[in-house]
């Protein structure tokens, strides 16, 4: 039974039971199933299950894409809607894929990647674009992005109509020739900030323009990061350990992980190696009292959830009931029941005050711009504006400042951001620090080295005591961490000075 019981959890069949008789796959069967497997997050959105992608439509294959006269009107018809940029993109594409019942996977695909490529360039699609803006021509907008994709020559005459000497106007300027922030795919005021604040910022900006790996945290109260990459592999889905981070499996496809066991069954969650950090930073120990201020649907609370092996007593806390919501279905499949999941109004609420001075960790992953995460959401460069930048940054301060109070004396403040702008972290904390005395900044690599975890030194002398993960460095998204601890004059002794590594900690490095 017990064997039986582990087989099902490692295994990708769908919803079928582990005891009940094999039935024969047919070799386009099994094809189908490993190609659903192979889907990437584009896919993800537009897959119809009842019909596989056909692989010759993927990117990889650029020169066999066939665009239809339907895949340029849906294309428009797609772009209408999601270049309003009135609501995320994946939101958007989702309803609009969801309508659009009459597609086929092929196009599907070449729609996806189409709008994907499109969020990615809006800068350059809006300069060759001139005095047409894209939204209010979404039709052309389409057939630039595909031209660009594929080359003109891929669009026959007769689907490009009059349009043709138009697009190729748009096609004729050298990208060269555009201004520095429209090639940087950024917009202007980023620009300005980043290139000021980073001597590597043409590295930076290239690595923000492409896509993400696809991450997964191993829920170590389940399964062994060994035993996931043996699974995927058994499924022919390449996988590695992550460079950083002890739990990180980062896979070289992004395959509709969701509908598998692993991933149902709480072995699996999707998260960045570099937010997976950040759970490390707090390094929370067996039955202490956790909280997690700005929760969300509870990314870190899950990995903060196993490092305490489910005991003690973590709080986390959302302003967004919505968001919020979504973290009690994930703690469940994780097998978690150590977290206190609870909305609040604001960061005054009496609920934070009651807690004042009791807890031994507090993880403030403030609301922030979302710069870091540029490789995932390249909608959010173009729906994120300065005066917002300007607001969130008021939120932060007064977050910290609140959630600060929670911490007893001899406790652990990390403040956490996926931003890459100094004004959102380092100016967060020097402030801070100047109003609290009683916190001290520690050393994050430091912590993150007693845990077995690696950090180039460049990286330790470039951002002193601050954790700064980097897509151009890291190939990570873009992170940033600070730790404070709440000074203990009785005691006396910090544990900055304390030579020891934690229990829990160090049980799993020699774990690892
Ligand atoms: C970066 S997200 C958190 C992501 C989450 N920790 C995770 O790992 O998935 C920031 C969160 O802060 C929440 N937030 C915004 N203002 C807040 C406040 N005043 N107090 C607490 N949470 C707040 C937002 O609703 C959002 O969910």
């Amino acid at each position: 039974m017990a064997e039986r019981a582990e087989r099902s959890r490692f295994s990708f069949s769908r919803g079928r039971r582990s005891d009940a008789p094999k039935r024969k796959l047919t070799d386009r069967q099994r094809a189908a199933k490993e190609r659903l497997a192979k889907m990437s997050p584009e896919q993800r959105h537009t897959h119809d299950p009842n019909k596989a992608p056909n692989p010759r439509m993927l990117s990889s294959h650029p020169g066999e894409v066939r665009i239809t006269s339907l895949v340029v009107d849906e294309l428009g018809r797609a772009l209408r809607k999601i270049l309003k940029l009135d609501g995320p993109a994946d939101v958007l594409m989702s309803l609009y894929f969801r309508e659009a019942r009459h597609l086929g996977p092929r196009e599907r695909t070449i729609i996806a990647e189409a709008i994907y490529y499109c969020l990615r360039h809006l800068s350059m699609i809006t300069w060759r674009m001139g005095t047409v803006t894209p939204v209010k021509a979404p039709r052309l907008t389409g057939l630039l992005v595909l031209a660009l994709q594929y080359g003109v020559d891929k669009i026959s005459d007769q689907i490009l109509g009059k349009e043709k000497d138009t697009l190729l106007n748009m096609l004729r300027p050298k990208d060269s020739k555009a201004p520095k922030e429209i090639q940087a795919e950024v917009p202007k005021w980023l620009y300005d900030l980043a290139v000021v604040q980073y001597t590597d910022h043409k590295a930076l900006f290239e690595a923000m323009q492409q896509g993400a790996p696809l991450d997964l945290r191993v829920n170590t109260l389940k399964a062994g990061v060994d035993d996931v990459i043996a699974e995927l592999d058994k499924h022919h889905v390449k996988a590695v350990k992550g460079e950083y981070s002890p739990e990180c499996v980062r896979l070289d496809i992004k395959p509709a992980l969701t509908q598998w066991p692993i991933y149902k069954d709480g072995l699996v969650e999707v998260q960045d190696e570099g937010s997976q950090l950040i759970a490390r930073l707090v390094q929370p120990r067996r039955g202490e009292m956790v909280c997690d201020f700005c929760a969300g649907a509870g990314g870190k609370t899950l990995a903060l959830g196993a490092l305490m092996k489910s005991t003690g007593r973590i709080y986390a806390f959302d302003v967004n009931e919505k968001r919020l919501g979504g973290l009690k279905p994930r703690m469940r499949r994780a097998g978690l029941s150590n977290i206190y999941p609870s909305v609040i109004r604001t960061e005054h609420d009496s609920r934070v005050k009651r807690l004042y001075g009791k807890m031994d960790r507090v993880l403030v992953d403030a609301p922030c711009s979302g710069t870091g995460t540029y490789r995932r959401n390249p909608d959010l460069k173009w729906r994120f504006g300065e005066d917002e930048l300007e607001r969130i940054n008021s939120i932060q301060k007064s977050v910290i400042r609140s959630a600060a109070k929670m911490v007893k004396k001899g406790g652990r403040l990390v403040y956490a951001t996926c931003s890459i702008l100094e004004r959102e972290n380092q100016g967060v904390i020097c402030e801070f620090l100047e109003e609290n005395p009683e916190f001290e900044l520690l050393d994050a690599y430091e912590i993150l080295e007693k845990q077995g975890v690696e950090i180039s030194p460049y990286q330790k002398k470039r951002f002193g005591e601050y954790f700064v993960m980097l897509p151009q460095l890291n190939g990570t998204d873009g992170f940033f961490g600070a730790v404070l601890q709440r000074r203990d004059e009785k005691k006396g002794r910090t544990e900055k000075e304390s030579p020891a590594l934690e229990g829990d900690a160090q049980e799993s490095v020699q774990k690892e």
